[in-house]
């Protein structure tokens, strides 16, 4: 019978960096990238944030979210044609159904673009910041998490080179210098409804991640929200284990890697009635938006092997998830299909600042 996934592979850091306990680690690490595509990483303390670190930023999360609605608004990503800024509740369309979220969406400060050359450039640019005499704080701590996060995370993208046979540089050419990065606060307000009413309990629809890796800080402890579908279709739960981040891969490492590393579907449920509201803080490692090649050419037989079983095991998979652009480097360079997923989930921001392009894309998904 062909098994998938019952639970998600804990993968110890520190076991990086003893030689003693590399291969082991290494042998998880492929494991966890190839067959589920999601892992919870611990006793990273040393190469990313810290629990203080932690506390800060969810402290700037919770005031954020208790901002008066006038405060929010000045930093609505209507006003960012980078895809940045506040997202208010049932205003982001996943799956082809409204998300019951709100959000922040910000990244590594970067000026501006030109406006010559594809539009996908314009996802990077400068953040909406909130006003500092309202949140003196927010954005000092933004900044630094970013910077925390980009370390970690490059430093983990060279194992997961190595633990797919490929030399610990190998993906170096995705990533430029002053590489944007990107991070969300996320607040699921408690359901006002039971569970068996189906309509009411998106947090948000099911989909797979756009970018390279994406690393979640669950910061409530909240259970059956974050789900992860396996590949006969059974959705397990990832609550949160202090101290952990849960790390998935997203498409664009999936592409890179001809889809040996797996851009595992999840969603979030609502979380119940009474239990309050969820914060997750996502961060999403990105490449540089002109990447156009897969790595693929040195990827191993044995490493193969393991990806032709694992599409063995996928049947009843993805059923519920709608439409979404996966990027493909034969026809195009890696942010095309990024930009479009973002016109896609926030239209009303595509419909100001990309309206031919919104067009476009409504048809391309109807
Ligand atoms: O809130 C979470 O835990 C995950 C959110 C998520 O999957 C996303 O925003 O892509
Ligand atoms: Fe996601």
């Amino acid at each position: 019978m062909n098994m998938s996934f019952g639970s998600i592979p804990v993968i110890d850091l520190g076991q990086a960096f003893d030689n003693e306990t590399k291969p082991k680690f290494l042998e998880n690490l492929r494991h966890a990238l190839i067959t589920v595509g999601f892992l919870r990483l611990t006793n990273f303390g040393n190469y990313g944030p810290t629990t203080q670190d932690f506390q800060n930023i969810t402290q700037q999360g919770i005031e954020f979210f208790e901002l008066p609605e006038e405060e929010k608004k000045k930093v609505e990503m209507i006003n960012s044609p980078h895809f940045l800024g506040y997202t208010k509740l049932g205003n982001e369309i996943t799956s082809g159904k409204i998300d019951w979220r709100e959000q922040i969406d910000l990244a590594t400060e970067l000026p501006a673009p030109t406006k010559d050359g594809p539009l996908y450039k314009q996802l990077e640019g400068p953040n909406l910041w909130p006003d500092e005499r309202v949140l003196p704080y927010f954005k000092l701590t933004m900044t630094s998490y970013i910077d925390k996060m980009s370390r970690l995370s490059s430093i983990f993208t060279k194992l997961v080179a190595e633990s797919i046979g490929l030399s610990p540089n190998a993906l170096d050419t995705y990533f430029k210098e002053n590489q944007q990065c990107k991070m969300k606060i996320v607040a699921y307000p408690a359901d006002t409804h039971y569970r068996n009413d189906v309509e009411a309990v998106q947090g948000v629809g099911p989909h797979k991640d756009s970018d390279f890796l994406t690393f979640v800080y669950q910061a409530s402890d909240h259970k059956d929200t974050l789900q992860v579908q396996n590949f006969k279709g059974e959705w397990i739960s990832v609550d949160n284990i202090p101290g952990s981040l849960v790390v998935n891969v997203g498409q664009t490492l999936e592409a890179i890697t001809c889809g040996v590393c797996k851009a595992t579907i999840h969603q979030v449920l609502r979380p119940r009635k009474g239990s309050g509201t969820r914060l997750s803080i996502p961060f999403f490692r990105t490449v540089d938006l002109e990447s156009k090649e897969s790595a693929v050419s040195n990827i191993s037989h044995d490493v193969w092997k393991l990806k032709e079983e694992r599409d063995k095991t996928i049947d009843r998979w993805g059923i519920d998830t709608g439409f979404q652009y996966r990027p493909d480097f034969s026809q195009h360079p890696a942010g095309y299909a990024v930009f479009r997923n973002r016109i896609k989930s926030h239209r009303d921001v595509a419909a100001k600042w990309y309206p031919e392009l919104l067009a476009k894309v409504l048809t391309e998904i109807a």
